[in-house]
């Protein structure tokens, strides 16, 4: 079952001002199935961004479609699209995102307060996912107290606590060093393996090459389309590596 079908995307930015007028996506089309773990790669500026903002319902295509868990994104006005955000997907940032003058407990009830949740139905989700996170010692201590790392798997605690649809990861490990990354990777593995279906913006080859499939945007188009398979994550990396190579040269001889 796909539960994201993109067809003929094209964002332009500043449309009719031809000194700031900027194609960003020319042409995307792709669809990814239920559980699929997607990583999307690409050169600086070559719309990644820009997809996953259209996909997560803040910003608007120039034209095309996003049909998300059967629902055509256009069609909702401002009111459906932020209950859409609220009960369908899932947000991580490279930042974290999280709010200062709250506790973690109450960071990640955040999206479930906003559903009018009761407070008891809130403890039990939180349980096994504060468990599983290994966040359950910081729940009452506050953003500002934790490392990068312990705040990352929060932001993904406060994500996944809404059961979205899809999660939706814009440079999870940007800000991470690099034993918080793979921390973070393992737990993005976990929680595939559930079946949350991920779509996860990022520059670093090693991230996307925990993917099940890797896409890669170039001149506003999907350049190349690959998927993981019985690959390990070592032999997927060293294709990355390969591929973005072969890419950078022009694309000749990808296979
Ligand atoms: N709000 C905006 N207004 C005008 N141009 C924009 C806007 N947002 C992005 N762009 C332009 O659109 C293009 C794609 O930007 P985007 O941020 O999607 O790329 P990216 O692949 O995510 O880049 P990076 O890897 O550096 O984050 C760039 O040329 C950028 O300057």
């Amino acid at each position: 079952m796909n539960i994201l079908e993109i067809n003929n995307l094209r964002k332009v930015y500043n449309e009719g001002k031809i000194e700031t007028k900027v194609t960003a996506l020319k042409d995307i089309n792709f669809k990814v199935k239920k559980g699929e773990f997607v990583a999307i790669m690409g050169e600086s500026g070559s719309g990644k961004s820009t997809l996953l903002n259209l996909i997560a319902t803040l910003d608007n295509p120039t034209s095309g479609e996003i049909i998300l868990n059967n629902e055509e994104i256009k069609n909702k006005n401002d009111k459906e699209k932020a209950r859409f955000r609220r009960e369908k997907l899932g947000f991580v940032y490279q930042d974290f995102s999280l709010l200062n003058s709250l506790n973690i407990k109450d960071n990640i009830f955040l999206p479930l307060v906003l559903e009018n949740t009761k407070y008891k139905e809130m403890e039990e989700k939180l349980n096994p996912i504060a468990k599983a996170l290994k966040i359950d010692s910081l729940l009452y201590k506050f953003p500002y107290e934790l490392s990068g790392g312990q705040k990352q798997r929060v932001a993904v605690a406060r994500a996944i606590i809404t059961n979205p649809e899809i999660l939706l990861a814009d440079e999870p490990t940007g800000a991470l060093d690099s034993n918080s990354s793979m921390e973070l990777l393992n737990i993005f593995e976990k929680i595939n393996e559930t079946g949350q279906t991920i779509l996860m913006v990022t520059h670093s080859t090693m991230a996307a090459a925990r993917a099940s499939r890797v896409l890669f945007i170039k001149d506003g188009k999907i350049f190349y389309d690959l998927y993981k398979g019985e690959m390990t994550n070592e032999q997927m990396y060293e294709k990355l590596v390969k591929s973005q190579m072969i890419i950078l040269a022009g694309g000749e001889g990808l296979e």
